[in-house]
């Protein structure tokens, strides 16, 4: 499966470094490097003609990057300002050979030393429609030290006062509401005073990465391009203060409208919190060799298209025992909607047979609720869980089906605790395991080592934390994904804001589907019997997996489209997993796929990066 790649910032210094070793000099990659962030501004804000930008460059080449930026945007007619942190003394080749071109175009940057130099700086973000941040890049990983942190704090504290004055929203004053907001392009705005970058998208991708994440406003509506608010903030390559390799803020960090980021997106970009900081993110290929990217990149982003790709086509002569068959066991008195919601997904997700195997005082409920399936009572202990004694008749059933749910409102009896591992030692089935069924192997997760089929465990981080005994905090997601999937040899679905789905080879695709609305009790429910729906239909776990969970997703981001986040419940994702499944199952651009998912932009001039991205992202 061949997806958008996705680097961690040592990654990228990994090509960087080989690219240059390979006789592309670095300088020229960091002229291309400014240069393409221009175009990016060029064509998403054009005319550039008589703007004002204010560019704040730090020491390394991130800064350098920075004095590029100043150069080009100067040669297009921009007033440029530009502040050096720390001043012009020694600097490192690249930035300083940089500072040299941009002395003899008369635009010498302004030191930032002292605490003083900061009431100026101030001055100028007020003023300016651009700010372009190039403070630091992926060679940050501390905490931000000296002077830099108060020029973070003072550029997201002027940004975010501007933005709260009344021109830009708030109360206005009645010259303000009669005069229309212009755009940078200098059109009117049609959202009213205050926002920036209506109408002058020069026809992008309309739905950005991040829209709500940084301080990019979207239109309502499908397929219409965000506004920029004033100053509009872009960051070089990864807005500073965020760690590039995994989305940690380094005590302070800026907040930007755009990120234009370096031959691929930074994983530090996607994963939260620092994604919040990113906004809208495009990618600026600088030519380096597939073949590199390859090697170093062992992320992926989901997309449609490959989604669509590896969905199985159902023959026209499909019987409904050829289409999947899935055995569901889950439930417990109380818990019989967890049951009844998996099931229920793994059917619209097109099982041709869904067996649930419930205690028996459960199957009524579960039987009114879904007609669809065929319920089997099961011995119960006293508590009304499934009881040990459910062993045998599970284990037959089990080995007449092509994939098995086991987990969803099971309960915590340790009976059924014993239940669940001995299925998964008992059955050579690709099983997944979710809710209750991980906490069954709290402090025995050698089962899963041993266990003859393959399984594939969708925690929260919560879950995954009592499972493997130990923390799992937003900055290390993807590495302790890594480990736990590599150890236990299972395909890890880390489920929460960007979804990490890793198998134990490495690979990880991180989801870009899903909104805020889908932390509602029973949505991992709706998930698991995705999966395990497409795996019964597959045959492919990882596939299956990295489907399920952008489909989940999608199916997420229609119904809060149509309901909006705050109020989607689990049974909502079910009933648009049809809309979902007819999108990512239609040829890019046809008509019925009415959805273009979050994307990443790409600008640029090499062909082979924009084809990869356009095909993989459907950007
Ligand atoms: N390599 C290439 O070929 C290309 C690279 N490119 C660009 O370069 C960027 C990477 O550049 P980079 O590696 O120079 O690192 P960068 O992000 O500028 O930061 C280093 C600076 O930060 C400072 N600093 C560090 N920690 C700190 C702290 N805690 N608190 C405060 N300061 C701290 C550190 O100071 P020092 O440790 O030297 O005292 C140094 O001055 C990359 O993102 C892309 O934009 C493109 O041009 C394409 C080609
Ligand atoms: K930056």
């Amino acid at each position: 499966m061949i997806a958008g790649r996705v680097l961690t910032g040592r990654d990228a210094e990994a090509i960087d470094r080989q690219t240059i070793a390979g006789g592309v000099p670095s300088l020229v990659l960091m002229e291309r490097a400014g240069a393409g962030l221009v175009r990016v501004m060029e064509r998403k804000f054009k005319p550039l003609y008589g703007k004002k930008a204010l560019i704040i460059c730090g020491r390394g080449n991130n800064g350098g990057d920075g004095l590029v930026i100043a150069r080009h945007l100067f040669l297009r007619g921009v007033q440029v300002k530009s502040y050096l942190i720390g001043g012009q003394e020694g600097l490192k080749a690249d930035p300083a050979a940089n500072l040299d071109r941009v002395k003899r175009m008369g635009l010498s940057p302004r030191g930032i030393k002292e605490d003083h130099d900061l009431q100026e700086l101030k001055e100028e973000v007020e003023s300016v429609d651009f700010l372009i941040d190039a403070i630091f890049g992926i060679g940050l990983h501390d905490e931000v030290r000296g002077i830099a942190r108060k020029v973070i704090e003072t550029i997201n504290d002027v940004v975010f006062k501007k933005r709260a004055e009344p021109a830009h929203g708030g109360q206005q004053s009645t010259r303000q509401r009669h005069e229309p907001a212009r755009d940078v392009a200098g059109k009117p705005d049609p959202r009213g005073p205050g926002y920036l970058g209506a109408g002058c998208d020069g026809g992008d991708s309309p739905i950005s990465l991040s829209p709500m994440g940084g301080n990019v406003r979207a239109l309502p509506g499908r397929g219409r391009s965000p506004i920029f608010p004033s100053p509009v903030v872009i960051s070089v390559d990864i807005p500073s203060g965020v760690d590039s390799d995994n989305g940690r803020i380094l005590g302070v960090a800026i907040k930007a409208d755009l990120t234009v980021t370096f031959v691929a997106p930074k994983f530090g970009l996607l994963n939260y919190p620092g994604a919040a900081h990113a906004g809208q993110i495009e990618v600026v290929d600088i030519g380096v060799d597939e073949a590199l990217l390859e090697r170093e990149s062992r992320i992926f982003v989901t997309s449609a298209s490959r989604i669509g790709e590896s969905l199985v086509r159902r023959q026209e002569d499909a019987h409904k025992g050829e289409v999947g068959r899935i055995l569901v066991v889950a439930g417990s008195v109380g818990m019989s909607g967890a049951a009844i919601l998996s099931a229920k997904s793994a059917l619209v997700s097109g099982a041709g047979l869904v067996y649930v195997a419930v205690p028996g005082s459960v199957l009524p409920i579960v039987s009114t609720a879904l007609v669809e399936m065929v319920g089997i009572p099961m011995p119960e202990n006293p508590d009304g869980s499934l009881a040990y004694e459910a062993y045998y008749r599970i284990l037959d059933l089990g080995r007449e089906v092509d994939a098995l749910l086991v987990g969803p409102g099971l309960s915590q009896n340790s009976g059924t605790q014993r239940l669940v591992r001995e299925i998964l030692l008992g059955l050579e089935k690709d099983i997944v395991l979710d809710a209750d069924g991980l906490n069954a192997l709290t402090q025995s997760t050698s089962i899963l080592k041993e266990a003859p089929g393959r399984v594939i465990i969708t925690p929260h981080p919560g879950e995954l934390s009592r499972l493997i005994g130990r923390p799992v905090p937003k900055e290390k997601r993807l590495e302790i994904s890594r480990e736990t999937s590599a150890e236990l040899g299972v395909i890890c679905v880390l489920k929460g804001a960007r979804t990490l789905i890793t198998e134990p080879g490495g690979r990880s695709f991180v989801n870009l589907t899903g909104n805020s609305g889908m932390a509602t009790a029973g949505s991992g429910d709706v998930l698991a019997g995705i999966i395990v729906s497409l795996i019964a239909q597959h045959n492919d776990p990882f596939a299956s997996a990295v489907s399920g969970v952008y489909l989940h997703g999608l199916a997420g981001d229609l119904a809060a489209e149509e309901l909006g986040a705050r109020s989607i419940i689990a049974s909502d994702i079910i009933r648009y997993l049809p809309g979902a499944f007819e999108e990512a199952e239609s040829p890019p651009g046809s008509d019925t796929r009415r959805r273009v998912p979050p994307s990443i932009l790409l600008a640029g001039n090499t062909m082979w990066l924009r084809q990869l991205l356009a095909r993989n992202l459907d950007a």
